[in-house]
C-alpha cells in the first residue's frame, strides 16, 4: 500500500480522555474512531489488524477440529425465556422491539441460539461429538464502557460451543479449546495465562480465563513466577488424543495461577516466597464446561445405542478477538507507539523515502515495493512528500516490525537501512539483503 492513497488520520496530540496506554495509541495511529461510548468503528489499519487476529483464531480452530458457522447478531428474546436467562441477564442486554411489535435482543452471547440449531437437526449420539463456532459481534450494555476497546459494548468475540454424549467427553472438548487457545495467543507473540475462574451468568462449575499480564488489566492475579516460561512452541497435538491433550492442560495448569476470584492463600504461601508473583491481567479468553444446564432447559437430545435419550453435554468457549488488539498494545509499545508482533502486524515493513522525486530513490523504492509484494508481503511505502522526521515518526507510531530507509547517499553506494522497531538497531545493507531479512 502507498501511504499517499490509504486513509491513516493520525492525530497529532494525545486524545485527553484516553486513560490506558493501547486506547491512546489506537486513536493515536488512526486505528479506531470512537462512534459512541463503546461502539467503535474500526478504521482501515486498526481493521487490518483485527482481521489478523481473526484469521489466526479460525485456523487454531479449525486445527482443533472445530467447525465454522455464522450466527446473527439479533435474536428472539423467546430463546431467552426458554432458558429462564432472558430476565436474569439484567440491564447488560439491549433489548428491542422490531415492527411487529416482537421482543428481540442484540446478542451479548449466543448458548441458546447454538443449541436451538442443534436440537433442530440432531438426533443420535452419532452425530456427536461436535463442535461448532462462529466469530461475530456482540453487544453488551456494559455500565461502565472504558479503555477503548478493552471493554467495549459492542465488541468481536470468536464463541464456540461443544456437545457430546458424556461429561468425560466434554471435558476433552474442554482441554481441546485449552490447548488451541494456548496456541492461538502464542502465535500472535502474546503469553495468555490460563487460571482457573468463576463462571459468572454463563454459568457451570469447570472455568478457566485466558490473562495476559499487563498493570492495567482489571484482573488482579496470584501466580507462580514460573507460569508464564511455559510454551507450547513447535509442539503438535493431536487433538484427538485425549491423554497426549489432557497432558498439555495439565502442564500448563499444575503451577499456581489464579484470578482474585478463585485465589487461595494457603495455596499461594505454600510456595517458596521467591515464586510468588502478584500482578494485573487482560482477560482474553474464557473456556466453560457447564454440561446440561441449556440442553435440559432446551430439549436438546440425543438417542442413545441402548435406545434411550440423553441431554448432551456442553460447554461454551470466547475469545475476546476485538480486545486482543488492545490487549496486544498493552503489552508491546513503548513511549514512541506500537510494536506489533510479526503474526499480527497490519504491515509486514514500512519504506520511507527520503527524497520523494529523486529519480535513484524513487526507483530503488518502487523496486523494494515490488519485491516485498512478489515475496508475499504487504509493505507500506511512505511516498509522502514528507520530511524525514515526519515519516519516521509515523512508522514508530503504527509499530511496522521493520522500516526501510531509501536516501540518496546510502544509494550512491547500493545501500538502504534496515531498522528493527522492536530494537531500535539499524544495519545498512544492499536491497536484495534488506527483503531476504524481512520475509
Ligand atoms: N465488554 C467487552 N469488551 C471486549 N471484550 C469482551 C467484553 N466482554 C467480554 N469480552 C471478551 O470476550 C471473551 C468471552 O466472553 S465471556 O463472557 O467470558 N464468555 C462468553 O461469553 C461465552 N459465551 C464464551 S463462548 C472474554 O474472555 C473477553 O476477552
Amino acid at each position: 500500500m502507498r501511504l499517499s492513497r490509504y486513509f491513516l488520520p493520525v492525530l497529532k496530540e494525545t486524545p485527553a480522555d484516553a486513560q490506558i496506554a493501547s486506547h491512546r495509541l489506537m486513536l493515536r495511529a488512526g486505528m479506531i474512531k470512537q462512534q459512541q461510548a463503546g461502539i467503535y468503528s474500526w478504521l482501515p489499519l486498526g481493521f487490518k489488524v483485527l482481521k489478523r487476529i481473526e484469521q489466526i483464531v479460525h485456523e487454531e480452530q479449525v486445527r482443533a477440529g472445530h467447525i465454522p458457522l455464522l450466527m446473527p447478531t439479533l435474536q428472539p428474546a423467546d430463546l431467552w425465556q426458554e432458558s429462564g436467562r432472558y430476565d436474569a441477564y439484567g440491564p447488560e442486554m439491549l433489548r428491542i422491539k422490531d415492527r411487529h411489535g416482537r421482543d428481540m435482543l442484540y446478542g451479548p452471547t449466543n448458548e441458546e441460539m447454538i443449541t436451538d440449531i442443534f436440537r433442530s437437526h440432531v438426533e443420535s449420539y452419532k452425530s456427536l461429538p461436535l463442535t461448532l463456532y462462529h466469530i461475530q459481534w456482540k453487544f453488551r450494555d456494559e455500565v461502565r464502557p472504558r479503555f477503548g476497546v478493552m471493554r467495549g459494548r459492542e465488541f468481536l468475540m470468536k464463541d464456540g460451543y461443544n456437545f457430546d454424549l458424556t461429561k468425560e467427553d466434554a471435558l476433552h472438548a474442554y482441554n481441546r479449546h485449552m490447548v488451541s487457545y494456548l496456541r492461538t495467543y502464542e502465535r500472535m507473540g502474546l503469553t495468555a495465562i490460563p487460571m482457573r475462574a468463576d463462571s459468572g451468568p454463563i454459568g457451570g462449575d469447570d472455568t478457566h480465563e485466558f490473562l495476559v499480564l499487563a498493570e492495567t488489566g482489571e484482573s488482579e492475579v496470584f501466580y507462580d513466577v514460573q507460569v508464564p516460561d511455559l510454551k507450547l512452541g513447535e509442539r503438535r497435538v493431536d487433538y484427538d488424543n485425549r491423554d497426549e491433550v489432557a497432558g498439555i492442560c495439565e502442564e500448563f495448569t499444575t503451577l499456581y495461577a489464579r484470578t482474585d476470584e478463585t485465589h487461595d492463600e494457603a495455596l499461594f504461601n505454600a510456595i517458596p516466597e521467591e515464586r510468588r508473583r502478584v500482578g494485573r491481567g487482560i482477560e482474553v479468553g474464557q473456556i466453560f464446561y457447564f454440561g446440561t444446564k441449556y440442553s435440559e432447559a432446551m430439549g436438546a437430545s440425543v438417542n442413545t445405542p441402548d435406545q434411550g435419550k440423553v441431554p448432551v453435554h456442553m460447554g461454551s468457549h470466547g475469545i475476546g478477538v476485538s480486545r486482543l488488539v488492545g490487549a496486544l498494545i498493552e503489552a508491546n509499545h513503548d513511549d514512541k507507539g506500537i510494536i506489533w508482533p510479526e503474526g499480527v502486524t497490519p504491515f509486514h515493513v514500512g519504506i520511507v523515502n527520503l527524497k520523494q522525486g529523486d529519480v535513484s530513490c524513487d526507483s530503488a523504492c518502487e523496486a523494494l515495493y515490488r519485491a516485498f509484494v512478489e515475496a508475499g508481503l504487504e509493505p507500506l511505502y511512505d511516498d509522502r512528500a514528507e520530511r524525514a522526521g515526519a515519516k519516521f515518526a509515523t512508522m514508530d507510531l503504527i509499530g511496522l516490525p521493520w522500516r526501510i530507509t531509501v536516501g540518496p547517499r546510502g544509494i550512491a553506494s547500493g545501500k538502504v537501512e534496515l531498522t528493527s522497531r522492536r530494537t531500535g538497531e539499524s544495519e545498512e545493507m544492499s536491497s536484495e539483503e534488506a527483503v531476504e531479512k524481512v520475509a
